[in-house]
């Protein structure tokens, strides 16, 4: 269904190519996962499939792509759009009518599908993603899940033979990212659709890949089964490292695979203690008081009460349209808040100019592009160290850090989706404000990069900052959040150490945690420590 022959893409001005002399098939009704890390290459894989690369973003493409026997270099990507549907990272600026059903049905009438079959495909959509209460809605004002949602569901109701997803899950919550990718599976299963995934979260992809895409970094692409490949490659879901550390073979991929396994590891933990991060909590930098968000009808947050002390890094979960994100704008005081109290350090942030309120809480938006504006890393670099009044080369350092070997010359709007979250992520952190929000702060990193990020985070926290961050990524909560709040329709309804409320949940458990159950394991990194 899809080969690529000989392909070699090079982006202007780059010292080498992004992807260097690749050869590969992928079958007709495959699964298949693109995975590496970040600025491998994935995005570019992706978009060599529609013809987006070269035709839209510029450099060289040499060899062949051919995608359901359409040469992609002599067909535009309207042409190739019959048989190619493509979700980009970004589903708002993919968006092209007002509300949800139009987006839905948009994809259909440009392929003249007949209005009866239209209507059904809709419907029929809508319930597989559930999302049939918000069809009226104006895209504009859903949570960055929900708008997921409805793109990936644009992009399905055609029905094209190949579906291209470039990190579908990374706004879902869980439960939703499970969902959706069953009903992808689906697709496969019945209708023999050949999908390509690229996706960071590799726990919630490996079990139904049926072929790995792994881009190591150096422009070359292997492609074969995900739990071979795993063996070796530097970067692998946790499922994966756990079993290279405790000598399973063949690799499982699924969580009940390995608890199969895993009787003899849970046996030797049990005589070991987990090394404990446990944390006494002085005074609050952060006071959130019945805190209230009413977007005309809708009441996304009602009387949230969060207090956060210096050092604590506390996640914020909740199912997509919770309220989370809404919470952390009304915090920060750009963002509505219908009633309700907010105090740091004495002063309610939304009484103050935005400038000087930046001092005091620093909020990382879920579209983290929309705070780069200079025409080259470097430039954004300074003007953070000058804004900030830090020492000139303190955020270049930082992003040096969370990803390494990022051009000081590149232009911010041409860098992958992980490196230009690690600038923004760099930036905000250099002028280190004593609250720190994130919302969604790990989409495009790769587990090293979160790595470096959880640590990062844990360091400001030591020297006192206060943290608070939105997001669904779980693994990336087990390593770096000391506190896990948990939202529902808007209310807090959980609240407690790490370990006790993913434990609690089978939603939000990482899959160590799952596997070693009901020892309280949570990372890869915890279990290698007590077996050394
Ligand atoms: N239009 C462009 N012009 C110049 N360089 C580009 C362009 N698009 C991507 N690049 C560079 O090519 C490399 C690969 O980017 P790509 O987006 O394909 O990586 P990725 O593996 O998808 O990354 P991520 O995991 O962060 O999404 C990066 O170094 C990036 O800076
Ligand atoms: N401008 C708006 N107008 C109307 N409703 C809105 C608006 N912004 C958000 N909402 C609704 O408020 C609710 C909470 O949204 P919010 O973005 O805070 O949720 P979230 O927990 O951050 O979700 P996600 O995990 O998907 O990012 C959702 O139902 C959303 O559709």
């Amino acid at each position: 269904m899809i080969e690529f022959s000989q392909v070699t893409v090079t982006y202007p001005d780059a010292a080498r190519p992004v992807l260097s002399d690749v050869s590969l098939v992928v079958e007709e009704g495959e699964l298949c996962l693109v995975a590496g890390p970040t600025g491998a290459g994935k995005s570019t894989l992706l978009g060599a499939l529609n013809g987006l690369v070269p035709h839209f973003t510029g450099g060289r493409l040499s060899g062949r792509v051919v995608v359901g026997g359409f040469d992609t270099s002599l067909h535009p990507p309207r042409e190739l759009a019959s048989i190619v549907g493509v979700v980009g990272q970004d589903p708002l600026s993919g968006f092209v009518t007002d509300t949800v059903e139009e987006e839905l049905a948009y994809a259909m009438e440009q392929l003249a599908v007949p209005p009866d079959v239209m209507r059904k495909r809709v419907e029929e959509t809508l319930d597989l993603l559930g999302i049939a209460d918000l069809r009226n809605r104006p895209l504009r004002t859903l949570s960055g899940g929900q708008q997921q949602r409805v793109a990936i569901g644009s992009v399905l109701t055609a029905h094209p033979s190949v579906v291209v997803l470039d990190e579908p899950t990374s706004a879902l919550d869980p439960t939703a990212a499970e969902d959706v990718l069953a009903a992808i599976t689906r697709l496969v299963h019945d209708l023999g659709t050949t999908v390509i995934v690229a996706e960071h979260r590799m726990e919630r992809v490996a079990q139904y890949a049926d072929r790995l895409l792994y881009l190591p970094g150096d422009g070359s692409v292997r492609s074969g089964p995900p739990a071979e490949i795993f063996e070796t490659s530097a970067i692998a879901p946790p499922i994966a490292e756990l079993g290279r550390l405790a000598g399973w073979s063949p690799l499982p991929l699924s969580v009940r695979d390995a608890r199969r396994l895993a009787g003899p590891l849970r046996s030797r933990l049990r005589k070991l203690s987990v090394v404990g991060r446990s944390l006494s909590v002085t005074g609050s930098a952060l006071d959130v008081r019945e805190v209230v968000v009413r977007y005309g009808d809708v009441l996304a947050v009602r009387g949230v009460d969060l207090r956060v002390g210096p050092g604590e890094v506390v996640a914020l979960m909740g199912r997509n349209g919770s309220g989370k994100s809404s919470l952390l704008w009304a915090v920060q005081g750009s963002g509505p808040r219908s009633a309700g109290k907010v105090d740091v350090g004495g002063v309610d942030p939304a009484s103050l100019k935005p400038r000087v309120a930046r001092q005091r809480v620093g909020l990382v938006p879920q579209t983290p592009a929309d705070l780069l504006y200079l025409d080259s890393v470097d430039a954004e670099c300074a003007q953070a160290d000058t804004e900030s009044q830090v020492p000139a080369g303190t955020a270049r350092k930082l992003l040096d850090r969370l990803t390494p070997g990022i051009a000081g010359e590149a232009h911010p709007g041409d860098l992958s989706e992980g490196q230009r979250l690690s600038l923004v992520l760099a930036i905000q952190l250099a002028s280190a404000p004593p609250v720190i929000l994130l919302d969604e702060p790990t989409r495009g990193l790769d587990y090293h990069a979160k790595r470096r990020f959880a640590a990062a985070l844990r360091e400001l926290a030591s020297q006192g900052h206060a943290i608070v961050l939105a997001t669904h990524d779980v693994e990336f909560v087990a390593t770096a959040a000391t506190r896990v709040a948990v939202m529902a329709e808007g209310e807090l309804v959980a609240d407690g150490p790490t370990k006790e409320v993913v434990v609690a949940s089978p939603a939000f458990a990482p899959q160590v945690a799952k596997i070693l159950a009901p020892e309280p394991w949570l990372t890869v990194d915890e279990v290698a420590e007590a077996l050394t």
